[in-house]
């Protein structure tokens, strides 16, 4: 499909044979990107920025090198692999404390996505549990990009809040991931390699990714010259949006293709970075998202901590199955209205306190004996 906004030619994909010519078979042609005119004016943007550089130009590919090794390589996801359980932790402490209260769960989740990903690129943090921008926001925020912190961050985000209310509005599945993280961790201390065993939660986050597509039209791409696709002579600066919605909604290649069901995806060799055309929740080619699997490992420390420590009720005992699933489209599709749970920590089988509190609590004490020594040293 194509249509002319103003002088802008717009062409659509909506289907995975076509998004494969364009993101494939022409991807290097279809890899540029409209930069909006209000950054025109802005020196330098086009050479600190990976998402809106204009082409795979020098300074796109050492921006993305440089992210590769400081987040997105497996190499950097294992050695940020205790900012991840720090900084999660530091959320389900905040939520041990405030037990039995209403909590904006997104703003929370975005506070803690967007401190492991800022303390990953420059070791502090950036927001306070509310998602309120602290002083050091404004200091860092020149030399960590936004892309990473806010566009990276609000996917990620976005697509935790979907995987808790599809699990809260079916109950039963909610159970049966609890039960295969509670059965993977045995009484022992909740980590990734364990959560990364647990194949119907795998499931459930890709679903989420499929039925919820964060970035429904992805990022929008630009010819950077004049091609031909299927017989159709896209002229140079036409711009390509790729409907990763539609075709993940698509009932002629999805079953039952708008309910939520994590099933499909657990023999099936469909996986998210981008080799299935039915399913591209981060884009395929050269301009795909680098950041899917940081996302991945980030929304199942996340939610799945979430999960394991508390349960979780709605405000004046409403019936989860009444969430609504309300939508609100500006470049990402979010969940219009917030999502407020009550947290109550969950008495978990073995009799024990469970090892993470330990762990907290040690840490938090080594931390006041290191802060006490530091303040002897200095009197
Ligand atoms: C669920 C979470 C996420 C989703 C759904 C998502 C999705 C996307 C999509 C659809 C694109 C555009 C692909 C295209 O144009 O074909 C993109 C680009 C990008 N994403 Fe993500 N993303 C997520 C998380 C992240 C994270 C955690 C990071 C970094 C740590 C990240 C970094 C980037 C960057 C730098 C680009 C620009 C790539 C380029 O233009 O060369 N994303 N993402």
């Amino acid at each position: 499909m194509s249509f002319q906004l103003g002088d802008q030619l717009m062409v659509v994909a909506s289907s995975p044979d076509i998004a494969k010519e364009f993101c494939k078979t022409h991807d290097r042609i279809f890899s540029g990107r409209h930069l909006p005119s209000v950054y025109h004016n802005l020196p330098g943007i086009m050479d600190s920025s990976i998402v809106l550089s204009p082409d795979c130009s020098k300074s796109w590919k050492l921006l993305r090198s440089i992210g590769q090794n400081c987040v997105f390589s497996s190499k950097a996801m294992e050695s940020n692999a205790w900012i991840r359980k720090e900084k999660v932790m530091d959320l389900v402490n905040h939520l041990r404390t405030n037990e039995g209260q209403v909590a904006n769960l997104e703003d929370m989740m975005f506070a803690t996505l967007a401190n492991i990903i800022s303390t990953a690129l420059t070791s502090r943090n950036l927001f306070d549990i509310h998602g309120q921008a602290g002083d050091e926001y404004k200091m860092m925020m020149a030399l960590v990009n936004e892309e990473l912190l806010i566009g990276a961050t609000d996917s990620t985000t976005i697509t935790t809040v979907w995987l808790i209310v599809e699990l809260m509005r079916n109950q039963e599945m909610f159970t049966k991931v609890r039960d295969e993280i509670t059965q993977a961790v045995e009484g022992d201390e909740l980590n990734e390699t364990l959560l990364s065993q647990c194949n119907y939660f795998q499931a459930c986050i890709k679903e989420t990714l499929r039925l919820h597509v964060p970035a429904p039209m992805l990022v929008p791409h630009r010819a950077i010259e004049t091609c031909k696709v299927n017989n159709y002579v896209i002229p140079k600066d036409s711009m390509v949006l790729v409907n990763a919605w539609a075709i993940a909604r698509d009932p002629n290649y999805w079953e039952d293709a708008t309910s939520f069901k994590p099933e499909r995806f657990l023999d099936s060799k469909i996986g998210y970075r981008g080799t299935h055309f039915k399913y591209l929740p981060f884009g395929t080619g050269l301009r795909m998202c680098p950041g899917s699997g940081v996302a991945f490992k980030n929304i199942q420390m996340l939610v799945g901590s979430l999960l394991h420590y508390f349960d979780w009720s709605l405000p004046n005992g409403a019936d989860p199955t009444t969430i609504d699933t309300n939508e609100k489209y500006f470049t990402t599709l979010k969940k219009e209205k917030p999502l407020l749970l009550i947290p109550k920590l969950r008495k978990l089988n073995t009799g024990k306190r469970c090892g993470f509190f330990e762990w907290y609590d040690d840490k938090a004490c080594v931390d006041e004996q290191r802060k006490l020594s530091r303040f002897v040293e200095k009197t």
